[in-house]
């Protein structure tokens, strides 16, 4: 067992045609967590996912996988890791369990210690275990991607924007098995441009941009980040003019509703309220709106205030 299932220091990737994706990126990703990678596109994630899964060869920079340098054990560091790719590159002429035979036979794993059946079970293929991948539906096709990436069973699992385009049904499997493999003990790093689903199975986050990680936090601190805070109350009457401190904005919702947004930093909910009494208005209702990660993505990546 290590700390750290990934371990990247000062990675550089600059492509033939001189395009900087990756500039000096140093990551390290907890034993055991669900961690996010997010980004705007082309901010460099899959170029770091290619390089981990050894697809792309890195220009400069150390990455260890697992423990084990890529340069200096590239075969248990490759071992270490399994990959979901985006796009659906299944042989068709295969059935599911042939793929996963076939991929666990280029792993060099062998028949004694192949999970097929348990893999099969997991990905919800049991019953089309025997049927050409031709015939599988998208989504089938899909969970047979992760399927493929199981079976060597690494101990990091990376799912390249694994649902997108998907349907809710298959989204919750996904995320059922992801829980699942996580609960296991499998470290799973994810990419997604749903910003939501980061939020909620992420622990860690890091985000990316123009080839640099921006920020790296736990999920929950990178929410706190965010000074801004929205107060959303209902009166009894309309008051025509509230007077509040300096810095609140105040918005007139549709369904009657006044939203105040403050900022922490300056004004607390209580002098907020307060001061809406004072001004005559009867709170009937009130709930409170935190800043989510979307504010705190479009606040790092387009250099807009929180
Ligand atoms: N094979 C390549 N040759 C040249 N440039 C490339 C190559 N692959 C990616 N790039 C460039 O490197 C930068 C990072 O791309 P990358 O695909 O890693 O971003 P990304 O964050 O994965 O984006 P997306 O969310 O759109 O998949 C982009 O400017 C892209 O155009």
């Amino acid at each position: 067992m290590t700390d750290n299932a990934i371990e990247i220091t000062n990675l550089s990737k600059t492509y033939a045609d001189g395009k900087t994706a990756l500039n000096s990126v140093d990551l390290a990703i907890p034993a055991g967590s669900i961690f996010g990678l997010l980004g705007p596109n082309g901010a460099g994630k899959s170029t770091m996912i290619n390089i981990l899964a050894g697809l792309v060869n890195k220009t400069s920079g150390q990455v260890r996988i697992w423990g084990f340098d890529q340069d200096v054990n590239p075969r248990q560091s490759r071992a270490a890791i399994g990959v979901m790719p985006q796009e659906l590159n299944i042989d068709p002429f295969f059935t599911p369990r042939a793929a996963l035979d076939v991929q666990a036979g280029l792993y060099g794993v062998p028949k004694s210690a192949r999970r097929t059946d348990e893999i099969l079970e997991l990905i919800g293929l049991s019953d089309k275990a025997e049927a050409y991948a031709r015939t599988l539906s998208g989504g089938m096709r899909r969970r047979l991607l992760l399927g493929k990436a199981l079976v060597h069973h690494p101990q990091v699992l990376v799912l390249d924007e694994p649902t997108a385009g998907v349907d809710i049904e298959l989204r919750q499997m996904l995320w059922t098995n992801v829980r699942k493999l996580n609960e296991q003990g499998m470290t799973i790093i994810l990419t997604t441009h749903y910003l939501e689903e980061a939020e909620a199975m992420c622990d860690e986050i890091a985000i990316i941009n123009h080839g640099e990680v921006v920020v790296r936090d736990r999920t929950s601190a990178l929410l706190g980040r965010l000074d801004a805070k929205t107060l959303v109350l209902r009166l009894e009457n309309p008051v025509p003019a509230l007077v509040l401190p300096g810095n609140v904005t105040q918005e007139q919702r549709r369904d009657g509703q006044i939203a105040l947004t403050y900022r922490r930093s300056q004004v607390s909910a209580g002098q907020l309220l307060a001061a809406v009494a004072q001004s005559g208005g009867v709170v009937t209702d009130v709930t409170s709106e935190e800043p989510d990660l979307e504010d705190v993505f479009l606040s790092l990546t387009s250099g807009k205030a929180a």
